[in-house]
């Protein structure tokens, strides 16, 4: 066992004492590209008696824009999460920073959506219980009952909201109704197979992630698994984005791609497709939820 710092050991510090123990936290920020930046940034976290643990940032040349994420630990007691946020908006200003501080351990509230497709909702709902994902699963959205059982089995509220061309604006305004009454920060489309209004898209903008069943921009639509088989591929994929009123044109967050070949068909397609799918779900949710995608037109910057 090194011997830890001194100032790690001092009573002040004990790693025992969760009252003292350091906080972590993450912060988050994007902003026009400008010299001082990081000093900016490495002064507060100085100031405010802060250990860098992990930072990432990417300054895009073309359009000139900065993305920084920084997780770090406040050793002291005396900086609290509200006195940084207070505090760090002085130093955010003058680069007119987007920005978010807040601690690492925060669990995002997620709502999943869902059909009749439930290997990505599984997934999501396994990923969750073995602590795998930073989330909690608040409630399920379906516009069928077939995985009413599975839902409950797992203690989680599920809404069955059925869909038509007349009923969809009702069903639109009860699923509103639903994301506000249970606080929820993102909603995880998990082969959800209705295509949401452009006011929903408008309202849940940059908070819905969608999981398309192909390398997109490959085979959109509603089946890709038989366009794929037609067109003779040796890959199929998965691509998780967020959800736009442009149908599966969404920024990209996550693609996950398994090779196949002639000998299958679209059922064995569709088989495959969807261990690709789960991967890339779960794999953007994670990181949306850590902090790490930025939307940067119709394109993210993911800093992992
Ligand atoms: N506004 C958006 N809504 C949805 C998106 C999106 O990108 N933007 N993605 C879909 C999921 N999806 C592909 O990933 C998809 C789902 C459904 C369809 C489709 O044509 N649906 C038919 C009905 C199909 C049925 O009832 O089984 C339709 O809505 O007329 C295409 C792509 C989720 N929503």
């Amino acid at each position: 066992m090194t011997d830890l710092p001194a100032s790690a050991t001092s009573p002040a510090h004990s790693p025992a004492d969760p009252a003292t123990a350091p906080v972590e936290h993450v912060l988050t920020l994007d902003c026009p590209e400008a010299p001082g930046i990081v000093h900016a940034v490495s002064r507060f976290l100085v100031e405010h008696g802060s250990d860098i643990i992990d930072n990432q940032q990417f300054g895009d040349r073309r359009d000139g824009h900065f993305f920084m994420r920084v997780h770090f630990a406040a050793l002291g007691s005396e900086h609290t999460t509200a006195t940084m946020q207070r505090d760090f908006a002085a130093v955010a200003a003058p680069f007119a920073m987007r920005w978010h501080l807040e601690p690492v351990r925060t669990r995002r509230r997620v709502l999943v959506m869902v059909s009749r497709y439930g290997h990505c909702l599984n997934d999501l709902l396994f990923r969750t219980r073995s602590g795998d994902l930073p989330i909690d699963v608040v409630g399920v959205v379906s516009n069928h009952r077939d995985h009413e059982a599975l839902v409950a089995w797992h203690d989680i509220p599920f809404f069955h909201l059925p869909v038509t061309a007349a009923t969809k604006p009702e069903a639109e305004a009860q699923l509103l109704d639903v994301i506000d009454s249970f606080d929820v920060d993102l909603v995880v489309l998990a082969r959800y197979m209705q295509v949401l209004s452009d006011d929903l898209c408008t309202r849940l903008a940059g908070r819905a992630i969608n999981i398309h069943h192909s390398f997109l921009p490959s085979f959109k639509g509603a089946k890709p698994y038989h366009q794929a088989h037609d067109r003779g591929v040796k890959l199929v994929g998965a691509t998780a984005h967020y959800v736009t009123a442009d149908l599966d044109e969404g920024p990209i967050i996550a693609q996950e791609v398994i090779g196949v070949d002639h000998s299958h068909t679209p059922d064995d397609l569709a088989a495959i497709g969807r261990d690709a799918e789960s991967a890339a779900l779960a794999r953007a949710v994670r990181w949306h939820c850590e902090g790490r995608v930025f939307v940067q037109g119709r394109r993210t910057v993911v800093l992992r």
